[in-house]
């Protein structure tokens, strides 16, 4: 791609991020939308880059893939699928159709369901338990922490491992009379998932059991009644699902009028993206820090680090989101790559991580771009000094990532305590490089309707960075051939067929096993 080059030709030898620092910087390198503030100045990106990394967008045609998306056509290619979760938050008005039907009736007609169903659920239950795995468990379970000052309905307990610990853990002490489990599967075909609700179906007898799925007749065949069974179509892609019956365990948490304005934050993000101007279009402008730092500087990883402990879910999340959407090795036609896929996507709330990781952040060899997060105002009366600590935190990190500390200086904070050549070598280990870039998402509080925002953004951002590449963003192949291979390993273990076809690591491993 020869914008791309062009980029990597100006970053060589670009200003360093406190050389291009002003305030003039700070209002061109940030932007807002009903309260979400994003700041991406800390990077190197100067005015020239960014107008290339602009116009990357309109030649990779963004716009018209964005807008088939939310029109229904069928931009999943490889599984010939319309990609609609913006259809599960739109507006009362809405009409979006898939091969000339509107699906919005459908839309309505179970989001009603639902609420009905969680409103009697909060009074009949005191524990849900979600059985899912992977977006049929990370969203909702991320939901349900992030919102832990919302959650006035049952406990929650989420299963996703297949190791028996997992439903074991979640099960005990449960009262089958007061428990609801929520078998949640797009296709309900999924092993781990399949195998703990047949467990909890054994060892829970007399629990009342929902399904959450598209395939309503495995549904049935498992012996769920069709008024617990939730479903959704085939353009709603596993890990977007949360806004719509994957988000059953959430919405039974805070209930129904709450989540309805989760679904309201993700409906205004995705007003936003459509309408607002690349350059103050938040998701765009994630999407391009996130292009700049990967496939310009050729950073292999970005660190999301949310300072609200109860984030502490949404680098897993986001790690699904992005890593399964944009981790691909072709393009759409099928021929490989010409740049890299999506980044390692990895983080940890703040401050934790500050005292284990973060000291490669700031030392380590390689850059590591960082995405912030922090809210201006938390949920804890009268603990208002711990956020202000915690903002504190947030903002010293980026100021410490940018500014580092030179050699002089570092002598200097040793003072007399060294001298000559052991002073040096003292010194040497307290330098930070800096120049080190971070961007920042402030948010004013995380209600329901921001974590929706919050979600939607990155949903759009992972939308854009896919199609920049040329990605599908919608399948996911690659988790294919390591599930087969279980397939065809499980009668091994159990004894039922020879590990002869094995290679000899694996026949080892076998043997140690089994
Ligand atoms: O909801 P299901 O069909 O059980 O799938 C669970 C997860 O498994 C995957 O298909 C990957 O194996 C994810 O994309 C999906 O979110």
């Amino acid at each position: 791609m020869e914008t791309l080059d062009e980029l990597r030709a100006r970053a060589e030898g670009a200003p360093s991020i406190l050389e291009l620092m002003d305030d003039a910087r700070v209002r061109a390198f940030s932007a807002e939308v009903d309260g979400l503030f994003f700041d991406w100045s800390k990077t190197k990106v100067d005015e020239g880059s960014r107008a290339l990394l602009l116009r990357l967008l309109d030649e990779r045609g963004v716009a018209a893939r964005r807008d088939a998306m939310f029109a229904g056509e069928k931009i999943n290619e490889t599984e010939g699928r319309a990609v609609l979760h913006t259809a599960l938050r739109a507006g009362p008005d809405a009409v979006v159709e898939v091969d000339g039907v509107d699906v919005m009736p459908g839309v309505r007609e179970t989001l009603e369901r639902m609420r009905a169903f969680a409103a009697d659920a909060r009074k009949r239950f005191d524990d849900v338990v979600n059985i899912g795995i992977g977006g049929s468990d990370l969203g909702p379970a991320m939901g349900v922490l992030a919102l832990a000052p919302y959650h006035d309905g049952p406990r929650c307990n989420f299963v996703s491992n297949v190791d028996g610990a997992d439903i074991a853990d979640a099960l005990e002490g449960l009262d089958p009379e007061r428990t609801l489990v929520i078998v949640a599967s797009k296709t309900f075909t999924t092993t781990e998932t399949m195998t703990n609700a047949a467990t909890a179906r054994d060892r829970l007898p007399g629990a009342t059991f929902a399904a959450l799925s598209s395939d309503l007749e495995r549904t049935e065949a498992f012996g769920i009644p069709a008024d617990r069974v939730f479903g959704f179509e085939d353009w709603v892609g596993g890990r977007y699902s949360m806004w719509g019956p994957i988000g059953l365990s959430l919405m039974i948490a805070i209930g129904p009028e709450r989540f309805d304005e989760f679904l309201a934050g993700g409906r205004a993000m995705d007003g936003h993206f459509r309408d607002a101007p690349w350059a103050r279009n938040l998701p765009a402008l994630l999407a391009l820090s996130g292009l700049w730092h990967n496939q310009v500087l050729g950073c292999a990883t970005r660190a999301v680090l949310p300072y609200e402990n109860r984030l502490a879910r949404l680098p897993a999340y986001l790690q699904q989101l992005e890593m399964e959407s944009n981790g691909k090795r072709v393009s759409m036609d099928g021929a490989e790559l010409s740049e890299h896929s999506g980044p390692v996507v990895w983080g940890e709330p703040g401050t934790n991580g500050q005292h284990a990781f973060y000291q490669l952040i700031h030392q380590g060899t390689r850059v590591i771009p960082c995405e912030f997060m922090v809210a201006r105002e938390g949920h804890e009366p009268g603990l208002e000094h711990h956020h202000r600590l915690l903002i504190a935190n947030c903002l010293a990190q980026s100021e410490a990532l940018m500014r580092g500390r030179t050699h002089a200086e570092a002598k200097v904070l040793l003072g007399e305590k060294f001298e000559g050549a052991e002073l040096d070598r003292q010194a040497a280990h307290r330098v930070f490089p800096g120049d080190r870039p971070s961007t920042t998402l402030v948010y004013p509080k995380l209600t329901p309707f921001v974590l929706g925002q919050i979600v939607a953004l990155y949903e759009h951002r992972v939308f854009v960075e896919g199609t920049v590449l040329g990605i599908n963003s919608f399948d996911q192949w690659g988790v294919e051939l390591g599930k087969e291979l279980a397939r065809s390993l499980e009668p091994i273990l159990a004894g039922e067929e020879s590990a002869d076809g094995k290679d000899a690591s694996t026949r080892a491993l076998v043997e140690r096993l089994a």
